[in-house]
């Protein structure tokens, strides 16, 4: 029975992984929280369905208790969620995403190699590639530069940059970085979801506007240099990113660290993912073109091929409907 501690376990990712380690039942699971964009109705949801969890409501930069908590409980391994994630708020107010994206990190690592914790899964983002010039038709690999162009991405580029450097330095201390692309939908079995308040990803609105919770929608620039004008990016079932969580703690078993992808390779426009949410909610809900978002890349698209080959992860939900109807399922139930 492994002992793991979860970060952030009370949101939308963090959720979905613990589900997935309960459904396979070898964990002993503690979540920690602050609850500032997570909820404390997504704990009981996840002890009234999937089984047991330890919740303890605790803020990352309270440093002392979580040092204390790491050397009391002895973990095996630490699956760290707890993040800010909202890019246009990381350039409005960068200190916020370095302190509790990297600073917090930083502690949390240090707390581990104290207590002797083995392996550290960190949840890295498709933002640490930046604005890519041009894009391989296979997908950007780990091996393409990393050049963010927000302080969310350098957050967690830099926490990425702690690990590495602390795995070389600390005997025993191993971690997969898994860099995540557009995550979206929700739990297959329907009992959790992403519950997110103010949501701006794109599947979620779309999805409230289907159930009319939004009047209209909008496309943030149809002038980009893709087929339909409108930008591309790798949609990922929640439940596909959880499970490669599993796979990354299997893999440490008698790996050492390394970084991974977690994506599907294979990319849909703006236009496209509306165009899915009207077809399966039978909704033809307004939608209005208006200017580009700062920030955003054209297309991004992920070559997942080393996590494949490395690990038993395949996509198992690779289908842009299925995801879309589960995404407006769980909104329904909010
Ligand atoms: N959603 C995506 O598409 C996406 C893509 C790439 C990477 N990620 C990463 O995945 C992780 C989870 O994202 P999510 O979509 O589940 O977001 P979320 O906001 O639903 O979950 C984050 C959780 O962390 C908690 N938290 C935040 N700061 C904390 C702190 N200082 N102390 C304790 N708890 C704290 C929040 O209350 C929340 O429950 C984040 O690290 C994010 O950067 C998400
Ligand atoms: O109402 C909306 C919402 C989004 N978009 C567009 O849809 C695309 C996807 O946007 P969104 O769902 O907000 O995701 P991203 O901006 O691609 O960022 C997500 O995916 C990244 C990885 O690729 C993660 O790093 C981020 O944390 C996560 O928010 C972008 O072109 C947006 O401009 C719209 O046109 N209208």
């Amino acid at each position: 029975m492994q002992k793991i501690l979860i970060t952030g376990g009370a949101g939308y990712i963090g959720s979905h992984v613990t589900k997935e380690l309960l459904k396979r039942g070898d964990y002993e699971i503690t979540i920690v929280d602050n609850l500032s964009t997570g909820f404390a109705e997504t704990i009981e949801r996840i002890k009234q369905f999937y089984g047991d969890v330890d919740f303890i409501k605790l803020d990352l930069s309270d440093w002392d208790e979580v040092n204390k908590l790491l050397g009391q409980k002895k973990f095996d391994a630490i699956i760290h969620f707890a993040a800010a994630l909202v890019v246009p708020e990381s350039v409005e107010n960068p200190l916020k995403y370095y302190l509790n994206n990297t600073a917090n990190t930083a502690n949390l690592i240090k707390a581990a190699v104290e207590s002797g914790v083995g392996k550290f899964i960190f949840s890295s983002t498709a933002a640490v590639y930046g604005e890519p010039e041009t894009i391989p038709a296979t997908g950007i690999t780990e091996k393409d530069e990393t050049s963010p162009i927000n302080p969310y991405g350098h957050s967690k580029l830099m926490s990425e940059q702690v690990l590495a450097d602390s795995a070389k330095a600390y005997d025993g201390f191993n971690y997969v970085a898994l860099r995540y692309f557009n995550v979206a939908g929700a739990d297959i079995g329907g009992k959790i979801g992403q519950s997110t308040k103010n949501a701006t990803h794109l599947i979620k609105v779309a999805a409230e506007t289907a159930l009319g919770k939004r009047d209209k929608m909008y496309i943030f620039g149809d002038d980009y240099p893709t087929a339909d004008g409108t930008c591309i990016r790798d949609y990922i079932h929640v439940d596909d990113l959880s499970l490669a969580h599993l796979e990354a703690l299997d893999y440490l078993d008698d790996h050492e660290s390394d970084v991974f992808n977690v994506g599907y390779g294979q990319g849909y426009s703006v236009k496209e993912v509306i165009d899915t949410m009207k077809r399966v909610s039978g909704n033809d809900f307004t939608v209005e073109i208006t200017g580009r978002r700062a920030g955003d890349p054209a297309m991004l698209i992920a070559n997942s091929q080393k996590l494949q080959k490395a690990t038993n992860w395949k996509p198992k939900y690779d289908n842009l409907e299925l995801i879309c109807k589960t995404a407006l399922e769980w909104e329904k139930n909010l």
